[in-house]
């Protein structure tokens, strides 16, 4: 039997990312075999169980798409089926879990759950070890899973417990892939160009980056052979990649959205948008801590990426879960620009956006700012300036209102 990861939360990044690469190891070494589970919705295992697992991958430059065929993944169950999972996790053949569960996966939902009772029936077949990798765009989402597990887990047995700090390593890793989700449009050309009408169809941008922790508790697939790359210390990779990717995605989310825009490229191309997104880049190069020439060549990389006209990555898209992403993206520049007196207009902004496009709650601002170390009352004074700034300006779309502190 080939080695498995198992993966939680089969959705179109998962098989963008993880899957394509561990499907193109496979073509240099050992094959491993992806045996995955849905998180929340099992029509996502409906659409890959029709082609057993295989699927299409649209790879969409600005110059044309290329298509292939993506096998590692050879089962899919929905993630409620326990037996399942409890089985594949206890499986000694079974050696890492990955995770896509989206940044709210990790506060609510039963993934924290599910991991500590698959990881029980591991520990009752005696299978060993197992390396658990989260996926999501959070910093220290390896850190932060190990927590979340292990509250699980203490709720079920204190033993189990004990036997997850010494048996499972937790590893952080900086995933980036821009991965839209798949239209209707996109599943006709995959039928016109193969003659499949193939529902698990995903699209993505030819970029694509993975940067994993050290510290693998057993087997790996050949990874780096395929461009991966493992670090002693993957925080500055982290920083990079949420505050210059994620962060600019945010602000153009919310300030693209309150000026009627519909997607990354379109917003993008916005003059006073891109002025915005070019000085909230000033302000997140100055907080990370790789060299400042490796965090401009990632702006121009970002840049073109954005550039991209044939991705249609949707704001709304982008938009959800704010109050979850916001912290991990904008709190900390935002916090590092007041600190150190830099402007901090162009990061309280995406905030500032956010609340008033959602109709956020002073509470609900404040909520999100709260994760900050000091200077609360600053960063809420420069969140409700970009408040006014918005209600004062003439946008396209309808302001939904946010409340202001008086
Ligand atoms: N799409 C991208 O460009 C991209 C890039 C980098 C990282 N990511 C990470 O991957 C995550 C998923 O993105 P996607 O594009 O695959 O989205 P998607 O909507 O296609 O899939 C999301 C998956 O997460 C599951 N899920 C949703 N809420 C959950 C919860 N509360 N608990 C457990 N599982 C839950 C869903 O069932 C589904 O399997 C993102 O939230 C992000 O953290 C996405
Ligand atoms: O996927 P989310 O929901 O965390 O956020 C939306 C985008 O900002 C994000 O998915 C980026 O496309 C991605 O992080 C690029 O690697």
């Amino acid at each position: 039997m080939p080695h498995t990861i198992a993966h939680l939360g089969v959705g179109a990044f998962h098989r963008a990312h993880q899957a394509w690469y561990t499907d193109r190891a496979a073509a240099m070494a050992e094959p491993w075999r992806i045996a995955a589970f849905t998180g929340r919705s099992v029509a996502q295992a409906r659409l890959l169980q029709a082609r057993r697992g295989a699927y299409t991958l649209i790879t969409r430059g600005a110059g044309g798409d290329e298509l292939s065929e993506v096998r590692s993944i050879r089962s899919v169950h929905d993630g409620a089926d326990t037996a399942s999972w409890q089985a594949t996790i206890a499986d000694p053949d079974t050696h890492i879990l990955t995770l896509t569960i989206t940044e709210a996966g990790y506060r609510d939902g039963p993934a924290p759950a599910r991991i500590a009772q698959g990881l029980q029936a591991r520990r009752a077949a005696g299978s060993g070890p197992l390396t658990v990798i989260s996926c999501d765009n959070l910093a220290d989402n390896g850190g932060i899973t190990r927590a979340v597990v292990f509250d699980a887990a203490m709720a079920i047995d204190h033993r189990l417990a004990d036997w997850i700090d010494e048996n499972v390593a937790f590893l952080s890793s900086m995933v980036d892939r821009i991965t839209p989700r798949t239209t209707d449009a996109d599943i006709d050309e995959v039928e016109r160009l193969t003659g499949i009408r193939d529902l698990g169809t995903v699209v993505t941008e030819p970029f694509s980056e993975w940067v994993i922790e050290e510290g693998f508790a057993g087997p790996r697939p050949a990874w780096e052979q395929v461009g991966v790359r493992t670090t002693p210390d993957l925080a500055p990779f982290e920083q990079r990649k949420l505050r210059i990717l994620n962060g600019a995605h945010s602000l153009l989310a919310y300030q693209g959205l309150l000026r009627g825009f519909d997607d990354v490229a379109s917003a993008f191309a916005d003059a006073e948008l891109c002025e915005l997104v070019e000085e909230y880049w000033q302000s997140a190069a100055a907080t990370c801590a790789l060299p400042r020439a490796e965090i401009d060549e990632a702006i121009a990389a970002t840049r073109t990426r954005f550039e991209n006209p044939r991705i249609r990555h949707r704001l709304a898209q982008i938009a959800m879960d704010g109050a979850h992403k916001l912290p991990v993206r904008i709190v900390p520049v935002l916090e590092h620009a007041l600190a150190a007196g830099d402007r901090a207009d162009a990061a309280a902004s995406v905030i500032a956006a956010w609340a008033v496009h959602g109709g956020h709650s002073s509470a609900e601002i404040d909520e999100v700012l709260r994760e900050a170390d000091a200077a609360a009352h600053a960063m809420r004074a420069a969140v409700d300036r970009g408040i006014r700034r918005l209600e004062g300006s003439t946008l396209r779309a309808p302001l939904r209102g946010a409340a202001v502190r008086s």
